[in-house]
């Protein structure tokens, strides 16, 4: 009985010294272990209540983070995205507050911090030349496809020639698809075990419909970042793609200004599983012929 007390309390103790290190998870509890771990716990649990340390260490996280990230003019603009109203002494949320009696219901309050993990973002490298020339094993070759099944025309065709077991799956890809959910998405065929050049190649459904019947020019756009980021997705979890090579996608026969193509990629914020690597843009090498 008195051992099974002693355990008790040892477990009690221990616990209580735990919370006292950090974690708040535990506030409701602490008075009741004050009363169990006498007088020296006092103070740390008082530290508890004040510190509401989550949010703090947090912050410290974050902060850790964005130094990480901190190299690139994209997560410069990540951390516009932290200039929220509050921090702004003259801000309509903190005028209210300052002109009447501070309410301690509300000062202690720390101000919630919606630190976002810095984004990350796509560069693109100009380059003239044929996409396909000295393309080192496992390159990802990307280019806009129609959600029919065809590569019937411009550089599709040239990829059918070069890579007809991809050919293959992209059109029963389609076959088993409808093409209003295939556009805005990606398909990402990794290169067969036994293929004499180890690359993949990077579908993007940009348009439902190919020939007279593509589609608009704002709608090809609205479909270039959501299939250009799923084509990232899929690469991330794929985890085996080396060098990205693209063609000025949209641009040909899908009749849609580069410029306005480029725009929407290189405004893609991407984030968590959607980028390879730790830190940096996500560099592509745009193909256009001499
Ligand atoms: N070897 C090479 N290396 C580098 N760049 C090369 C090149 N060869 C051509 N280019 C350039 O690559 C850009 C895209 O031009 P494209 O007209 O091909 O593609 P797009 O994205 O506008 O349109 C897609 C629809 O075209 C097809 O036609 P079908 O629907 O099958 O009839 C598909 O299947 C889709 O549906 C243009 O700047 C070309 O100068």
């Amino acid at each position: 009985m008195s051992g099974k007390g002693k355990a008790l309390v040892q477990m009690k103790l221990s616990f209580g010294k735990r919370v006292a290190g950090g974690s708040a998870l535990g506030g409701q509890d602490q008075p009741k272990k004050q009363r169990l771990d006498g007088e020296k716990e006092i103070n740390p649990s008082k530290d508890d209540l004040t510190s509401k340390s989550p949010s703090r260490d947090n912050q410290g996280l974050d902060k850790g983070n964005e130094v990480k990230g901190s190299s690139s003019k994209e997560d410069d603009a990540n951390t516009i995205n932290t200039n929220n109203p509050p921090k702004s002494p003259g801000s309509p949320t903190s005028n209210p507050s300052s002109t009447s009696n501070p309410s301690p219901s509300q000062l202690p309050l720390p101000k919630a911090t919606t630190t976002l993990p810095p984004a990350r973002r796509i560069r693109l490298i100009n380059k003239t030349g044929d996409i396909f020339h000295s393309a080192p094993p496992k390159t990802l070759l990307i280019h806009a496809c129609n959600t029919i099944g065809s590569w019937g025309a411009g550089i599709a065709k040239a990829f059918r020639k070069q890579y007809p077991d991809a050919y293959a799956i992209y059109r029963a890809h389609c076959m088993r698809s409808v093409p209003q959910h295939l556009v805005g998405t990606a398909l990402l065929i990794a290169p067969r075990a036994d293929a004499a050049r180890q690359h993949y190649i990077g579908c993007v459904f940009t348009s439902k419909g190919h020939g007279q019947r593509r589609d608009k020019p704002p709608e090809i756009l609205r479909a270039t970042g959501p299939a250009m980021r799923d084509l990232l997705r899929q690469a991330v979890r794929d985890g085996g793609v080396g060098e990205m090579r693209m063609c000025r996608i949209n641009s040909g026969l899908f009749a849609v200004p580069w410029h306005e193509t480029k725009l929407v990629i290189e405004e893609l914020e991407l984030g968590e599983g959607e980028v390879p690597g730790e830190r940096g843009p996500v560099r592509i090498v745009v193909y256009s012929p001499a």
